[in-house]
């Protein structure tokens, strides 16, 4: 990858004794939401932690926009904006109050604050909460609030640590929409052990387990990952189990119906192609046919153990 926002090479942390991140290496691009998922544990905040300079890896080099954090932190936290798990947020002030503090302490001249804090609440949706106390928003109101300031300073690469955590299903979609939108002019780097999180938000996926990455690709690839190896089919003269099995690739025919079986088959999918070809051919009035794909759980759950074995 040519336009990487950000490299991470070799990245091992450890916490006393345990080893929290193992050999992490990840590349990811100047635009669109990638996800870091993995399930509790997995070693996702500690990364972010390292990635935003929080906390100093045992060993491993991370590079923000081709900057060495370890050698240039001043230069490569420029280009980083930062949600925690955890909104930074203090909540006694109000919303100008708070976003005009994260403004200044992220060096923005004391004359250009004012339009960056219009800017930011105008691109979270929290222009009409300007006088609110923090304290006073709700979980998502708040949430937004912490992704204002993690764009104050309109970086490169926002890093959100499991930004949906603890919202209301309306809340969750429409944080989802605003980290799209915000992704339109940079890159998102968002954590997560929801699946559907992903699927919704994300374009691309690196998923860690324990410690290590085990997975590398693009949402369909992951989709994909498990290929299926069933389909069911309604016809409807359908034939005995018999004559399907006598088809090459096709393994087992369980009947569930008196005009639909699941039928198992090895090799590609292009056995699905040959049923149909037959069914023309031997008048059995095919209804429906479905390839039944993995669900996102078992892939998850697939990779999860794929480091566990
Ligand atoms: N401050 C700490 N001291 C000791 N161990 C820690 C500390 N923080 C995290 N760990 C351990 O390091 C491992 C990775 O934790 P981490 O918080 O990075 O995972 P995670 O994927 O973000 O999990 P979650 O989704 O639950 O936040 C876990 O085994 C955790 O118990």
């Amino acid at each position: 990858m040519s336009e990487s926002i950000l490299k991470i090479e070799h990245l091992y942390h450890r916490y006393s004794q345990q080893w929290a991140v193992e050999d992490i290496n990840l590349e990811i691009g100047k635009r669109g939401v990638w996800g870091l998922l993995g399930s509790n544990g997995a070693g996702k905040s500690t990364t972010m932690n390292i990635i935003c300079g929080v906390l100093s890896p045992t060993r491993g080099k991370v590079f923000i926009n081709g900057v060495d954090l370890a050698e240039n932190p001043i230069e490569a936290k420029k280009y980083i904006g930062f949600l925690p798990q955890t909104p930074p947020l203090y909540t006694d002030q109000n919303v100008d109050e708070y976003l005009g503090f994260c403004a200044r302490l992220r060096g923005i001249a004391k004359k250009d604050v004012h339009d960056a804090v219009e800017r930011v609440k105008e691109k979270c949706g929290i222009a009409h909460f300007s006088k609110r106390v923090l304290r006073h928003l709700s979980g998502g109101y708040q949430q937004r609030v912490g992704i204002a300031q993690a764009i104050i300073h309109q970086p490169a690469l926002v890093v959100l640590d499991e930004p949906t955590n603890g919202l209301d299903p309306n809340q969750i979609i429409e944080i989802r929409h605003l980290i799209k939108e915000i992704a339109r002019e940079r890159s998102v780097l968002l954590s997560t052990h929801i699946l559907p999180e992903v699927q919704a938000a994300c374009n691309e996926i690196r998923m860690i387990e324990h410690g290590e990455v085990v997975f590398s690709g693009t949402i369909e690839e992951f989709n994909n990952y498990a290929r299926p190896d069933s389909f069911v089919v309604t016809m409807g003269n359908l034939p005995n189990r018999e004559v399907l099995e006598k088809i090459p690739g096709i393994e087992q025919v369980e009947m569930l119906t008196e005009n639909c079986c699941r039928v198992f088959f090895s090799g590609s999918q292009d056995i699905l192609e040959q049923v149909v070809r037959e069914s023309v051919l031997q008048e059995w009035h095919l209804r429906e046919i479905t390839l039944e794909r993995e669900s996102l759980d078992s892939v998850f759950a697939q990779l999860s153990n794929k480091k566990l074995n």
